[in-house]
């Protein structure tokens, strides 16, 4: 959808900004371009809608050279996002997030319905928010402004310059997360520029790593933290990649154990026998349907009086994920309720448990399986306690 064919900037005070750069990003992808301060982002970024000019080179947007295209007509179905979003400070908001679609020639009252209908998408009830100006608003706020006004032409690419760099890091955040939820349903065509790699890790299909000019790996966020390809991108990406990871990689269904369970309306008299057969300690506690419903210690069954049932005697599970959630979230789970497991879960039905050995042992095999380009599950792992 975006393709970069060999494109090169040079400044005219002999600056090499970028340097023979060819990449590809697909349509409905969204690839974040990351790297340190000068080293060519926002000039790769505004090539593709020609507030720059390449000095060699070509890059194609939807198959066509972009250097053949009317630089406004271009604009027009390519939104962009910036950091100080540059609202119009005398036009409200709704009238702000109608820009485009007014300068395409739509009807005002379409062009209207259309920004509220966006500001709606972005989380701002345009009944509140519409007729209020910039300056009444937060920066959170302002933001979100920017990211309806680029949206609001539909148009198929969007480009994003640190668009969530003003705010505070909580701010930003929620801001992320809205945007990713967004995406999920516009599934626009993205490039993302960010120095920070946790934006950037957290928010892109795919990663481009900037060295000075040029992209120094181009991979998935879970592959450039699990297997950096030069020293920069190590560097770059910190020593602390493993536990960024843990933000990528997500609980699949083999990474589970299958403790002890028992059925919520069992009696307690056989559970006890059967857990203390096995050595178990504690079961997990399913519906009829198998779904999750809590756990049950064993010495608790063992000291219930006659004719007790599983159910009463069941706590609440506190610690459980969704299948699919990261293992950063599960391992913040176990933190938060002091749990050594946590239930994982599909829809309502128990799927298995996760320790903070089986969480390790996930890590360690998405990372062996992006370095050998194979499947997660086909990886073996042989942890120090197995020699
Ligand atoms: N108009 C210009 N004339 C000369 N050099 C320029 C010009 N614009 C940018 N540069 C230089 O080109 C290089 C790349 O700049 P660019 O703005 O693309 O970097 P960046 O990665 O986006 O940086 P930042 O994260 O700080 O915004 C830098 O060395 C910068 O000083």
């Amino acid at each position: 959808m975006i393709r970069f064919e060999q494109v090169s900037k040079v400044y005219p005070d002999g600056t090499t900004a970028v340097d023979g750069l060819s990449f590809e990003v697909e349509r409905g992808e969204l690839v974040t371009l990351v790297g340190p301060s000068g080293c060519g982002k926002t000039t790769t970024m505004m090539m593709v809608n020609r507030l720059i000019e390449p000095t060699a080179g070509r890059i194609l947007v939807d198959g066509e050279d972009v250097s053949a295209v009317d630089p406004v007509r271009l604009r027009r179905r390519i939104g962009y996002v910036i950091q100080h979003v540059g609202l119009f400070p005398h036009r409200s908001v709704l009238d702000n997030t109608a820009t485009v679609p007014a300068l395409v020639g739509w009807k005002r009252a379409k062009a209207r319905a259309r920004a509220a209908e966006l500001l709606d998408l972005v989380g701002l009830d345009p009944a509140v928010y519409g007729s209020r100006y910039p300056a009444q608003l937060s920066g959170g706020q302002r933001q979100r402004v920017g990211v309806a006004r680029a949206l609001a032409a539909d148009p198929p690419v969007l480009l994003m310059d640190e668009p969530f760099g003003a705010v505070d890091p909580v701010v930003r955040e929620h801001l992320q997360n809205e945007f990713l939820a967004l995406q999920a349903t516009v599934r626009k065509t993205v490039l993302l520029v960010t120095h920070d790699i946790e934006e950037a890790v957290r928010m892109g299909d795919r990663i481009a790593v900037y060295g000075q000019g040029r992209i120094e790996q181009f991979d998935t966020p879970g592959a450039v933290l699990g297997a950096p390809a030069t020293d920069r991108v190590a560097r770059f990406v910190g020593a602390d990649r493993g536990l960024k990871r843990l933000a990528v990689t997500t609980v699949e269904p083999d990474d589970l154990e299958q403790p002890p369970l028992v059925r919520l309306d069992e009696p307690a008299a056989p559970a006890a026998v059967r857990l203390r057969s096995a050595g178990a300690r504690w079961a997990v506690v399913v519906g009829p349907g198998g779904e999750l419903h809590g756990w049950v210690a064993a010495d608790v069954l063992a000291r219930a009086g006659a004719g007790a049932t599983v159910g009463p005697l069941a706590r609440r599970m506190e610690a459980w994920v969704p299948l699919g959630a990261t293992l950063k979230r599960a391992f913040g789970e176990m933190l938060q309720h002091d749990a050594g497991w946590v239930a994982v879960v599909d829809g309502s039905r128990f799927l298995g448990v996760l320790t903070p050995a089986l969480l390790h042992e996930a890590l360690r095999r998405s990372v062996d399986a992006d370095e050998r380009g194979i499947p997660r599950d086909e990886v073996e792992f042989h942890s120090v306690s197995d020699a």
